[in-house]
């Protein structure tokens, strides 16, 4: 068991926070899914975030900005193949095209963080969500086999490959972004190790509904990582919440990723980069599908504010990941506050 999934095991959830419903056998959306439908009007399709070439000379600065102005951001000539990505697509529609008594087999346990299922964040909100997800933390091969008992190796493959992948862009760019915070490379190297990271790989998919103007694809949300790098689909769905304007769509466009940063980084950057509040709501019955991989420090890392000035005040204690994970656990948003001085 990885140490990021020990991370979890303090706090086993119910099964009926674990279990999705069975979307195959459902004609309407049943009375547990409906949510108030204010949500399905108010988003705003006319801003957009920036995007930043990861090629581009300024990049340092312009994530800095990004990370600062909007908090996510699209990145483009990122290094990732195309193909890679279609082929862990492909692989997440296999998983999900199961029969749901299929895909309960890789069920996540109570205490575990890996495998099939709801979103963690599922317990503190009355309505449930239109949504299943299957979360990998490096190798999927024992949950892999209870779905394919003879045919779990391409599976295993691609979502391994993606993780190494996705791992290197991350540290890339947490790299650039703490140069834009003017921290040394002998700091940056003490957040950012290839050695040792959390990483995790959550495959979400948002069923073929009936009536997507009354559910939720995903309630919202910050991330608990430094930075999230998510690839949607094509459908629209990922809204962010930027203060003073309200929530703002964000389209998929073909082949860039989507950059958050999460409430590690926040800490860290002591509030300068603020982790983004985000969910998912589609106009669309189709089923869509998103890649979403987590980068954070090991589990025993302590976040505090680095880089500060003589001007700065720290604005939050240290925290070590694993605790961060267990306050973010029992309070979701109001974790960060909960680490305010
Ligand atoms: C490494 C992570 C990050 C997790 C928990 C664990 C594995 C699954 C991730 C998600 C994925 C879906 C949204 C979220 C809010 C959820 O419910 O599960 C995420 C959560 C977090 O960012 O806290
Ligand atoms: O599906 C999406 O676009 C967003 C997913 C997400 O926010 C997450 O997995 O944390
Ligand atoms: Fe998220």
């Amino acid at each position: 068991m990885s140490p990021l999934s020990e991370a979890y095991r303090d706090h086993p959830l119910h099964l009926h926070h674990i279990i999705p419903l069975d979307f195959d056998s459902v004609q309407t959306v049943p009375d547990s899914h409906v949510w108030p439908t204010s949500h399905a009007l108010e988003s705003d399709d006319h801003l957009s975030i920036p995007t930043v070439d990861l090629m581009d000379p300024d990049a340092v600065k312009l994530l800095g900005h990004a990370c600062e102005t909007w908090g996510v951001f699209q990145v483009i000539n990122h290094g990732i193949p195309l193909d890679t990505i279609g082929e862990v697509e492909s692989e997440a529609r296999r998983l999900f095209s199961l029969p749901t008594g299929h895909k309960l087999k890789a069920l996540r346990s109570p205490g575990g963080a890996t495998g099939y299922g709801l979103a963690r964040i599922s317990p503190f909100f009355s309505k449930q969500m239109w949504h299943e997800g299957f979360t990998v933390m490096g190798s999927p091969v024992d949950h892999a086999r209870e779905l394919w008992p003879n045919d779990y190796q391409r599976f295993c493959d691609v979502m391994e490959d993606y993780q190494k992948k996705m791992k290197e862009l991350a540290i890339t760019l947490m790299q650039l972004i703490l140069k834009s915070l003017d921290l040394s490379e002998e700091e940056i190297s003490k957040v950012v190790s290839p050695g040792d990271a959390s990483t995790a790989l959550q495959l979400n998919s948002y069923p073929f509904c009936p009536d997507p103007s009354r559910v939720m694809g995903l309630a919202p949300h910050t991330d608990t990582s430094l930075l999230t790098i998510l690839h949607q689909s094509t459908l629209n769905g990922l809204e962010i919440f930027k203060d003073g304007v309200g929530w703002v769509l964000v389209s998929p466009t073909n082949g860039s990723l989507v950059v958050n940063v999460g409430d590690l980084l926040h800490i860290l950057s002591n509030a300068q980069f603020p982790s983004v509040l985000h969910r998912v709501v589609s106009k669309e019955k189709e089923q869509r599908l998103s890649l979403a991989f987590f980068y954070s420090p090991p589990t025993d890392f302590h976040v505090s504010p680095l880089a500060l000035n003589p001007a700065q005040v720290p604005l939050y204690r240290s925290v070590s990941v694993r605790e961060y994970i267990h306050i973010k656990g029992k309070n979701l948003e109001k974790a960060l506050s909960l680490f305010r001085i």
